[in-house]
């Protein structure tokens, strides 16, 4: 049930007690009492009568009895109102939607009572969304947990996040593209956001689709007949919007209460600034600030992984070790800088030359370690020799000179049901790399 449907048919019982002075014109010796509902507009109502003081006079007992009379026949008026437009609490699963509460302002005690439901339902499945938002321990899997489970909790047709295109968001972009976060659920704009957001701090509601194309993927134009945009900011920042898209054109309109989807903005606001410190911390740690690269610490935690996937899978895996070849003459004679520059080029040329499941490090200095999933010994070999080839087809262009890059290369390999270690297999890969160097 959409919350339209339940503002335009609210089910509605009114109770009441009031006295009634007097019933049949009767002396005051019976204190009648008037119980009424209210159904649709329809009224029902309950007279009962008890006795003040003892009725000595015929009137007295008129009055009772008329009383009673009118109290029966109140009674089963009552009873027959109650139950044809009692609302069916069981069937009502107040909670397919993030809106807010009802708008109307004079709410009977069963509507009270829905809402009360309706809205803890709403509150435990944000809480159960928040509590998921906390549990991803990456950027990509906050994404993707975020919007699955939004779209599943509020039975949406797609739920997709828009970054805009600020510097922070080009770093997310990166870094979300190298986790192979879904990317249909992921959004670059470059439009106007803060236009079509009117106001960032507050929910848009939306079933006019014309303008908001540019924030719709291409794929859901079609399935999407109203939207809500919840504003992100990121470090304070507007940075984009949580947008949740319903098949149903009268699903968010202009105007309706938005206090829940408010609420959702706001944790996811501080879910992704959260997950965002803790990626860039992580980053700092585990990437080599020179050439962006991994660093040996996150050598370490890969290889590991990497060692375990192997038993499981079956599948063998080969490692490079890569040593530049004179590089302290590249030091010596151009500088520190242009020797800094040599490492960033070697990185971005050896990148390029791999596999996405390939893993290229920065081991130390001038050292470069390569995993190559998959692959054996001979493998590894043309591999590195292929690299050797390319990368001196690339030479470095410095201001005054061109300067070709070499390196001298080992390699070792794990074939499953083998027992190495991280170290071991290194320094198995190390030692060929030492045979290389001093053979040539
Ligand atoms: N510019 C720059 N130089 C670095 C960096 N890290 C290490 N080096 C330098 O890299 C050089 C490595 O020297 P060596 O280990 O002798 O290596 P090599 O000159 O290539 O000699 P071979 O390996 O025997 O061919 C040293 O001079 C280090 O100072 C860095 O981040 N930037």
């Amino acid at each position: 049930m959409s919350p339209t449907s339940y503002q335009t048919a609210p089910p509605r019982i009114k109770t009441g007690f009031r006295p009634f002075r007097t019933v049949a014109g009767g002396p005051c010796c019976w204190r009648p009492l008037t119980m009424w509902c209210e159904s649709y507009g329809r009224f029902g109502m309950l007279s009962t009568g008890w006795p003040e003081k003892s009725a000595s006079d015929v009137t007295g007992w008129i009055s009772a009895a008329v009383s009673a009379l009118l109290g029966f026949i109140g009674l089963l008026r009552f009873l027959t109102l109650s139950m044809s437009h009692m609302p069916d609490y069981s069937a009502a699963t107040p909670t397919d939607d993030a809106s807010g509460p009802l708008s109307e302002t004079a709410l009977t005690l069963e509507e009270l009572v829905y809402q009360a439901r309706r809205n803890e339902a709403i509150a435990r499945k944000l809480f159960d969304i928040e509590i998921d938002m906390l549990r991803a321990t990456s950027l990509s899997g906050f994404v993707d947990r975020l919007t699955e489970r939004v779209r599943d909790r509020f039975d949406l047709t797609e739920v997709w996040l828009v970054l805009t295109d600020i510097e922070d968001n080009q770093r997310i972009e990166a870094m979300l593209a190298e986790q192979g976060a879904l990317s249909e659920r992921l959004l670059f704009s470059t439009v106007d956001f803060l236009r079509l957001t009117d106001n960032p701090d507050q929910p848009r509601l939306v079933n006019n689709m014309d303008e908001m194309q540019p924030l719709v993927p291409v794929h859901l134009r079609r399935r999407v007949g109203s939207l809500a945009l919840l504003p992100l900011e990121l470090d304070g920042r507007l940075s984009g919007a949580l947008v949740l898209g319903s098949g149903q054109a009268d699903r968010y309109c202009p105007g309706m209460e938005a206090f829940f989807l408010a609420q959702l903005g706001i944790k996811t606001s501080a879910g992704l600034t959260s997950i965002w410190a803790r990626e860039q911390l992580r980053h700092l740690a585990t990437r080599d600030p020179l050439t962006g690269l991994p660093n040996r610490r996150e050598l370490e935690t890969t290889l590991d992984q990497e060692l375990g996937r192997v038993n499981r899978y079956g599948q063998p895996m080969a490692l490079l070790f890569i040593d530049l070849d004179d590089f302290k003459a590249v030091n010596d004679r151009w500088g520190h800088d242009a020797g800094d520059a040599c490492l960033r080029h070697v990185a971005i040329c050896l990148r390029e030359l791999l596999r996405r499941d390939d893993r290229l490090f920065r081991f130390a200095g001038d050292e470069f370690i390569v995993l190559l999933p998959g692959q054996r010994h001979d493998d590894g070999d043309r591999i590195a020799r292929r690299m050797q080839d390319a990368l001196a087809r690339q030479p470095l262009r410095l201001p005054e000179d061109d300067v070709v890059v070499r390196f001298s290369f080992g390699v070792s390999t794990i074939e499953p049901g083998t027992a190495l270690t991280p170290d071991e297999l290194i320094r198995k890969a190390d030692r060929r790399l030492y045979q290389m160097k001093t053979s040539s």
